[in-house]
């Protein structure tokens, strides 16, 4: 039996996270488990963080958790290797039941299943670069010569091939990231866990460390739970975006499925401003060829945005564009479907939210 191709790398259900005093009678409350924060503090002294989550992270995807500061990704992602206790539901990791180990098979999921990589990367300023990207070999017993000879693979894998001896005074923030990123990749977690790991960068930096982690998750199909408030970050480094506001996940899609079919009002709010045509792709905006179309347009594939088949359409001189998967043609985009995309008033055809 398969069940590696099914089994998520986190299940999640039904998870709470109340802080406060007797915090374990609000999530079974019905008179409690919906109020609004606000009454909830007046009535209990407690705060929701976490609201009654569910969701499944599978493996090989970037997942990320996002929303505005005080929504709850940070007590969520903790509670996944519980660095914060959850307060009531079911948490696995690979089918295994999270909540029920002990004090030595968390630390060992801590450090060699589910790495956390935080926004102040905690390097040793007194060892090398060499030396704190060893570190977590270290800890895991692994022998001088190996570790150091893997770390420096891990040094150069994240662009800091020549700065291995430098302690991490002499580097830049960037490059700073860069050794706490090098440091987790080489203890090989299954899954990375990244709690705002760009938020105090400048934003050419941020950007560049967005396309570096983008990058490793092609080349390494490493699963990353990536928590970030920025929208345009979200985009651009997630296959799936966990959307929360008040403790609760409003909506749970790919980028696309955000921008293209916001769930609700607060969510469409969210997404006003992002441009449609870098996020909708053209499987989602084609519409099926007609005998009437020249089958000669440009072709693209269904991955491809729509501002690439604009590009596309422009040079071709405004034939429609071919949506072309395997040899096949999947349907079309012409000028028409393009520009209803940019201006918002066509509303794509394909996918619901999930
Ligand atoms: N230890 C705690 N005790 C009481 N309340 C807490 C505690 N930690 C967090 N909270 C509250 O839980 C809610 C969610 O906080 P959390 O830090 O998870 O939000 P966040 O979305 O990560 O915010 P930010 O982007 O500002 O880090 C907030 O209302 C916060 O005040």
């Amino acid at each position: 039996m398969n069940t590696t191709a099914t089994t998520p790398v986190f299940g999640v259900r039904n998870l709470w996270k109340v802080f406060g005093p007797r915090a374990d009678r609000v999530p079974g409350d019905p008179l409690l488990a919906d109020l609004p924060q606000a009454d909830l503090r007046a009535r209990t002294g407690c705060t929701a963080a976490v609201r009654d989550v569910s969701f499944d992270v599978r493996k090989g995807e970037v997942f990320v958790v996002m929303g505005l500061s005080g929504s709850g990704k940070s007590t969520l992602v903790r509670c996944l290797t519980r660095l914060i206790e959850p307060t009531s539901g079911t948490l696995e990791i690979d089918g295994d039941d999270v909540l029920a180990m002990d004090g030595s098979r968390l630390r060992e999921l801590r450090r060699r299943r589910a790495a956390m990589v935080f926004q102040h990367f905690g390097l040793l300023p007194h060892r090398s670069v060499l030396d704190n990207v060893a570190y977590g070999l270290e800890i895991q017993g692994v022998g001088r010569a190996e570790r150091r000879a893997r770390a420096a693979g891990f040094v150069e894998k994240v662009g800091l091939a020549g700065l291995e001896h430098r302690r991490p005074g002499q580097l830049s923030g960037g490059q700073q990231q860069r050794v706490g990123l090098a440091r987790a990749l080489a203890v090989d977690p299954e899954v990375l866990l990244f709690d705002e790991p760009f938020s105090a960068l400048d934003p050419l930096i941020r950007r560049d460390m967005q396309e570096e982690v983008v990058r490793l998750h092609r080349e390494e199909g490493r699963t990353m739970v990536f928590i970030t408030h920025d929208l345009g970050e979200a985009l651009r480094v997630g296959d799936r975006i966990a959307l929360m506001r008040d403790g609760r996940i409003v909506q749970l899609g790919t980028p696309e499925e955000i921008v293209g079919a916001p769930a609700d009002d607060y969510v469409r709010d969210f997404v006003r401003d992002v441009p449609r045509e870098q996020v909708v792709t053209v499987r989602t905006a084609m519409r099926p060829m007609r005998a009437d179309d020249a089958g000669n347009g440009p072709a693209l594939p269904p991955g491809a945005t729509v501002s690439e088949a604009i590009t596309a359409a422009a040079h071709g001189g405004g034939t429609p564009v071919r949506v072309v998967e395997n040899g096949r043609c999947l349907g079309v985009v012409d000028p028409q479907t393009l520009l209803g995309v940019v201006a918002g008033v066509t509303p794509p055809a394909g996918k619901a939210a999930a």
